[in-house]
């Protein structure tokens, strides 16, 4: 079939219906978000995102990935950007087409899709739907943070309400050890009961707050996690104490990071997925990065314990590839096809 009557067809077939046509026809599967979800289990993907922190830093070509492209849409209210990874660890190319649309209502604010090739012979193994990906490999990847950079991870705060929010939640409870209580406080008063009432029908075992402010949901935290879209400070540096505390600041207006007030970045140790990256989307506020997550994992380099850290993820190629990996081995062994 030719790839344009597939692509008719992906658009007015319902998803189960489109994996079945496109492998009659022996088109790739497309993988929707609740397949993509339900082959992608927390702890390997956290595993796994870790090590390709580690791979990208090594810079020896295991994993090869150019810095994204992307540009803004006229009149400036989405962002689009293309992403690709090789990583030789998990035998895969991955590439994420997504877009950052903050004013959508009905849509979801982020949307991707991601396309998966063998690095074997190049053909296109498959497509999978890139939301469900999105939201857990940066999860996954502050969780892989924080196992370096924090002294505990026992009272968490997460700054927002929305996607990552939930994402770095779960990620917590079901891949890092000793969470007692999670604190979440959003912009959005009754989004953010929603998400705690929910989450604490998953998790009975833990204690969730809904904070009334930002400063009172950090305060004496051990992890603050900043998953909001703000264009502004939402976390300030008079908030928080001499060190003992890690930041995962995972938001902000895209590309920039602007959730964290100039001053504590300036006082923190600064750590990142990749310099490049950070280099061409860190926008107005320049800080020096001690080192890349990756660097720390492999030993290459070590944190600066006296300071509050800062993890500032822009979300790497490599991290999508590894998830796309594991949903792929997933499907192939699920005989799901
Ligand atoms: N570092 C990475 O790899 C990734 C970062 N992101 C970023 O994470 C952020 C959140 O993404 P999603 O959870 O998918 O979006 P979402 O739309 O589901 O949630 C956004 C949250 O930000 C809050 N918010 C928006 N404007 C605000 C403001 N001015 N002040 C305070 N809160 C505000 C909303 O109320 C909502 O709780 C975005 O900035 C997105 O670009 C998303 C994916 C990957
Ligand atoms: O890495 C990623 O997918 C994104 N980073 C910012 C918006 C989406």
């Amino acid at each position: 079939m030719h790839i344009i009557t597939y692509l008719i067809k992906t658009l007015v077939l319902s998803s189960e219906q489109r994996s079945d046509v496109a492998e009659m026809a022996g088109a790739p599967p497309f993988l929707d978000d609740s397949a993509v979800e339900a082959l992608l289990p927390w702890r390997p993907l956290v595993d796994a995102v870790e090590r390709s922190l580690a791979d990208y830093s090594r810079r020896d070509g295991s994993v090869q990935q150019p810095v994204r492209s992307s540009f803004f849409l006229p009149p400036g209210s989405g962002w689009f950007g293309s992403m690709s990874a090789f990583s030789k660890s998990a035998d895969i190319i991955a590439t994420k087409l997504v877009t950052s649309f903050p004013e959508n209502v009905n849509l979801p604010k982020i949307q991707s899709t991601i396309l998966v090739h063998s690095p074997a012979d190049g053909s296109l193994l498959a497509l999978m739907s890139g939301e469900c990906i999105t939201a857990r490999r940066t999860a996954a990847a502050s969780v892989a943070a924080t196992r370096h950079l924090a002294a505990r991870s026992s009272v968490l705060a997460i700054l927002g309400s929305g996607v990552q929010a939930r994402s770095h939640a779960e990620a917590f409870l079901e891949a890092s050890d000793g969470v007692k209580e999670v604190r979440l406080w959003g912009r959005n008063r009754a989004a953010t009961g929603e998400l705690v009432e929910s989450l604490s029908q998953q998790y009975p075992a833990v204690r969730f707050v809904h904070s009334e402010s930002a400063q009172l949901c950090v305060a004496g935290a051990d992890v603050i996690n900043t998953t909001t879209a703000s264009p502004e400070p939402i976390l300030f540096d008079s908030w928080l104490p001499d060190k003992g505390v890690h930041i995962n600041a995972v938001g902000g207006k895209v590309p920039h990071k602007t959730e964290l007030e100039p001053a504590l970045l300036q006082r923190a140790a600064v750590y990142t997925d990749s310099r490049e990256g950070a280099a061409s989307e860190v926008g107005p506020v320049r800080v020096p990065v001690h080192a890349e997550v990756g660097e720390l994992v492999s030993g290459s380099a070590a944190a600066d314990k006296d300071k509050i850290s800062v993890f500032l993820s822009f979300g790497m190629a490599v991290e999508d590839a590894v998830a796309a990996r594991l949903v792929w081995s997933g499907y192939q062994s699920s005989g799901d096809h």
